[in-house]
């Protein structure tokens, strides 16, 4: 299209030429940041958008609404602006976002009837939607590029996801399956919690315990799901999932956003789900949590993103507080599914394998999700304590030390796990605690080569490291270290 506006179009005619080269190549993201900000370089420099920031960007319906019959109309910049419409939906349809960038091009047709670029996005946009309703162009596209299916396993500290993670690996026997496993805290207790991908029929597990995956080990995720990839087609046989279970204090936004993010992932992997497992006995206290300034509520975020949430330990709740429950999380998500479940024990067909990732349906609530600038902050009040020692634990003293210390801290304390060497049994001791619930039982037997080392964490907040160490000190029949 020839431009001939009366204003500089330089910058956004660059920074679009660059999208369109971007999306030629299917670098579907890095488009959709070069589009954003011609459309930016747009508003900056024509009057009747300069007096509407961020509109050209967030609703370019109403912009147009706005805008005809305004006496600061657009002029001849018009034809432009249907023209960036036009490339941000087309890349938008690449990336799956079909509704949205019907939105545009809906707009980009009123400022430009007669555009022939337009029209045919226009009718390619239709027809794919028709095809995404009935569920063919999902599965059509999936397979022809043999794409992964990947599902994200969120819900707060202790909820129930390495329950649900091991149900999965029980009950798809045989599948396999790859899983990354992001653990919050100074030590990891996860990988000894996971059932043995040897028993189970998992391809491989990673463990990410230095951050959380969805903001400082997010490129530790990319390699991670990249090295999945590279083994699977060294190995040439074909992968089922790939199962990403975050930290409990994850936001899976960013997580999410992974998908889109990296173009090689992008073009072999395909979200098919974020499942959230919710605490039925603790998620309201949760939710109500006021938070700092700038500091997102995870277990909020986590269920707005849900496309499955899975209700667990309905066995700690009566009907009352269910009812209580699902009213408040209707409020956040009012289209997920629901299962209430014990055990996370849920119809593995209802979650796996199930499309409900819509990048459209994120975008209605989420105008930013393909941004890559994303400020994101975890609440800093809440941080880990993790003690690491040899030697055994009395049983009873350790009994009598957690249960105090639960019963009087158990507010802060959100999550306590252990494995722990307990005198006189050869197994290791597992210990799980949420808030002032907690439980513990042998688990597998110490392999002989390994030390009977303890490892315990706690996370929460006003976390006293001194007083834990010494408290945990004080179950040892034998205490060797500092
Ligand atoms: N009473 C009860 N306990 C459950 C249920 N489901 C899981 N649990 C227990 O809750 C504890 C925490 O479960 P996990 O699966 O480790 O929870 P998680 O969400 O992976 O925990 P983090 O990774 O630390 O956030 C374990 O002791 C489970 O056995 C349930 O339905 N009812």
């Amino acid at each position: 299209m020839a431009l001939s506006c009366a204003v500089s179009c330089d910058e956004w005619r660059e920074k679009q030429a660059a999208a369109v080269n971007a999306c030629e190549e299917a670098r579907y993201f890095e488009a959709v940041q070069l589009i954003n900000s011609a459309l930016e370089a747009f508003e900056a420099q024509v009057p009747a958008a300069k007096d509407r920031p961020g509109q050209l960007l967030t609703e370019p319906q109403r912009f147009v609404e706005e805008t005809k019959n305004s006496s600061n109309s657009l002029g001849e910049a018009a034809e432009h602006l249907a023209d960036l419409w036009a490339t941000r939906a087309d890349i938008l349809m690449n990336l799956g976002g079909l509704k949205r960038a019907s939105t545009e091009l809906a707009a980009a047709l009123e400022l430009a009837p007669e555009a022939k670029r337009v029209k045919e996005l226009q009718a390619e946009c239709k027809k794919l939607e028709k095809y995404q309703e009935e569920g063919i162009a999902e599965d059509a596209l999936a397979a022809s590029q043999s794409k992964v299916p990947a599902h994200i396993l969120t819900g707060f500290l202790g909820s129930g996801k390495t329950t649900l993670l091991n149900h999965i690996l029980r009950e798809t026997h045989g599948k396999r399956f790859a899983v990354i496993e992001n653990e919050f805290g100074e030590i990891g207790i996860d990988d000894k919690l996971i059932a043995r991908r040897e028993d189970l029929g998992a391809e491989q597990i990673i463990e990410m315990n230095n951050g959380c995956i969805c903001c400082t080990v997010r490129g530790d995720l990319i390699q991670g799901l990249r090295s999945i990839l590279k083994k699977t087609a060294l190995d040439g046989n074909k992968l089922d999932g790939v199962i990403i279970e975050t930290t409990g204090l994850a936001d899976p936004a960013p997580v999410a956003q992974t998908f889109f993010a990296d173009d090689l992932i992008q073009a072999r992997m395909t979200l098919d789900g974020i499942i959230t497992v919710v605490d039925a006995k603790h998620c309201l206290q949760h939710l109500r949590e006021e938070k700092p300034e700038g500091v997102e509520n995870e277990a909020v975020e986590q269920l707005a993103f849900a496309d499955r949430i899975i209700v667990n330990k309905t066995d700690l709740v009566d009907a009352a507080e269910l009812e209580g429950l699902t009213y408040e999380v209707r409020k956040i998500n009012a289209v997920a599914p629901m299962i209430y479940t014990q055990n996370s024990k849920v119809a593995v067909d209802e979650i796996i394998g199930i499309r409900g990732f819509s990048l459209d349906r994120v975008l209605e609530s989420d105008t930013e999700f393909l941004k890559d600038d994303q400020d994101h902050q975890h609440d800093q009040s809440v941080s880990s304590v993790g003690i690491e020692c040899p030697g055994e634990c009395d049983q009873e003293k350790l009994n009598i030390w957690i249960a105090t210390l639960l019963r009087e801290r158990g507010v802060d304390i959100f999550r306590t796990k252990g494995v722990l060497a307990v005198k006189g049994c050869n197994q290791r001791f597992v210990f799980q605690g949420i808030h002032m619930i907690f439980g513990g039982q042998p688990q597998d037997d110490w392999p002989e080569e390994e030390e009977r080392v303890n490892r315990l964490i706690f996370i929460g907040r006003n976390l006293d490291r001194e007083e834990l160490q010494r408290g945990f000190r004080s179950t040892l029949v034998t205490y060797i270290g500092p």
